[in-house]
């Protein structure tokens, strides 16, 4: 993509995916788009009306017969005119529209273009053309329903209400700075740390809340692992509610890491069941279980199962201190169908039969709780990494003004680089290659 300057030339995409039957959208975007609908349709289309019109070749020769948009500048999406062809959607006739738009003078558009110019004309903000992409991408109903939110600017609002009481402290300090002999006395009379305090805990807030957002939109991998035959593949087909992987009493059953996606109270849940942990001479099954640790290396949470019957052994000892020290882990003892559970050795997080079902609603609830997900949360709005580690970085700049509470000059920096901080977010303070890279991410015709 050519950099984020507005683009003054018209883009086209296919907007919907073509396939079998249903119709088909052509988005076309730019800055003055009467004279191409009338050279597309032969026709003057009513603002905002669909008319049922000939999509025109150069011939003059009907391409399709479809209802066409005109979303004159600046009540449209982007902002910009806007044109809509609504074709018969098959791959072939979809296709020739849009190349009738590019002898027509447009080019195509670049992924998330559309997203883009809606943004750098104002039509949204950042936080708000990243939901359009995670709502498109969302992969359960309430990573959707999260999305809806903040694309109708939730989390946008809580920023800016950020944003705001920051600029009223800053301007305060700022106001000051002239006066370098009442420092001392002006940060206690305007009660500069309440006001940091408050701004403070309302970050707080914002940050748990985009971190339950960021956890609807990611997911979390869950690896299962173990010693051979202790469960895993029992446990994955138990979770998916499918025969996933092949399960026998051979120990060494599982060679390729397999991977389900599940999801609990809409939190999708990334599943990786992986090949039993142990030395082996086959070389076959040694790759197998390298494969296990590569896994493991890349999990939110690990599952270390144990079969009940045998107990935790020197063996699981090896294998949980292999496990990267900050990784968060359950020591699941599976099979206590097989057992008297007065008998069992206590070294346990959690007791369940993968056959039987036992256990597997707590183990559920234990996984939501050890990755931070609250039960029962209705106003969810979806957030990224990206959005985090913003707020992370102004709570770092916060922190530090509080350390300069000696030098008015040092806290007013503080504060204007934590107020930087938060702009990347909605994208008033963005720099334009980061920009660029957001939007490449989006796909083709948003
Ligand atoms: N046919 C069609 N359906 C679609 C879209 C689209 O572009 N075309 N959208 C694409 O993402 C989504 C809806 N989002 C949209 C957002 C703003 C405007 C728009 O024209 N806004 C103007 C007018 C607002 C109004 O009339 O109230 C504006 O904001 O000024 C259109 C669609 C989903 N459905
Ligand atoms: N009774 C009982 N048997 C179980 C339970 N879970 C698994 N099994 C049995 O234990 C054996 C091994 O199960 P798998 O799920 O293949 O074990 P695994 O850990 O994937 O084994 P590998 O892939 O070889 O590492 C099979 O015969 C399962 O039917 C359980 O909760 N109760
Ligand atoms: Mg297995």
């Amino acid at each position: 993509m050519d950099g984020v300057a507005p683009g003054n030339d018209t883009i086209a995409a296919i907007a919907t995916a073509p396939g079998r039957g249903g119709i088909g959208v052509v988005r076309v975007s730019g800055p003055s788009l009467l004279p191409f609908a009338r050279a597309l349709s032969g026709r003057e289309p009513r603002p905002r009306h669909a008319t049922l019109v000939r999509f025109l070749d150069r011939a003059g020769a009907p391409v399709d017969e479809g209802l066409l948009i005109h979303f004159p500048a600046p009540a449209s999406f982007t902002g910009e005119d806007v044109l809509e062809l609504q074709g018969h959607g098959g791959p072939v006739v979809m296709r020739l529209l849009l190349e009738r738009c590019f002898e027509l003078g447009a080019r195509p558009a670049a992924p998330g273009e559309f997203s883009q110019r809606a943004f750098l004309n104002g039509r949204m903000d950042l936080a708000q053309a990243e939901a359009v992409a995670d709502l498109i991408d969302a992969s359960t109903a309430e990573a959707a329903r999260s999305a809806v939110r903040s694309l109708g600017g939730e989390f946008s609002q809580r920023i800016e209400g950020l944003r705001d009481e920051l600029i009223d402290l800053r301007m305060l300090v700022e106001a000051t700075l002239d006066f370098p002999e009442e420092e001392n006395d002006f940060l206690q009379q305007a009660r500069a740390f309440e006001r940091l305090d408050a701004i403070e805990s309302r970050l707080d807030g914002v940050l748990r809340a985009a971190g339950q957002g960021a956890l609807l939109r990611e997911g979390i991998r869950v690896v299962l692992a173990g010693l051979p035959n202790v469960g895993k593949s029992s446990l994955l087909n138990r979770l998916s509610g499918e025969e996933r992987a092949i399960v026998t009493d051979i120990a060494g059953t599982t060679r390729d890491v397999l991977r389900e996606t599940i999801q609990i109270e809409g939190v999708p849940l990334h599943l990786v069941d992986t090949a039993g942990l142990r030395a082996t001479e086959n070389p076959v099954e040694r790759i197998g279980v390298e494969r296990s640790w590569a896994e493991i290396a890349k999990a939110d949470v690990v599952v270390h199962l144990v079969d009940a019957r045998a107990g935790w052994s020197p063996a699981d000892d090896e294998i949980d201190a292999r496990l990267p020290s900050d990784l968060p882990r359950l020591r699941v003892f599976n099979k206590v169908d097989l057992v008297d559970e007065a008998a069992l050795d206590r070294r346990h997080d959690l007791l369940m039969s993968a056959v039987r079902g036992d256990g597997i609603d707590e183990l559920r609830r234990k996984l939501l709780k050890i990755v931070g997900w609250f039960p029962g949360q209705e106003d969810v709005f979806i957030a990224r990494e990206r959005h985090l580690l913003a707020l992370r970085e102004t709570a770092g700049y916060l922190a530090t003004a509080r350390d300069h509470a000696h030098s008015l000059d040092l806290f007013a920096e503080e504060l204007r680089l934590a107020h930087d901080a938060l702009g990347k977010i909605t994208g008033a303070f963005t720099p334009d290659d980061l920009l660029g890279v957001i939007f490449s991410r989006f796909c083709i015709g948003k």
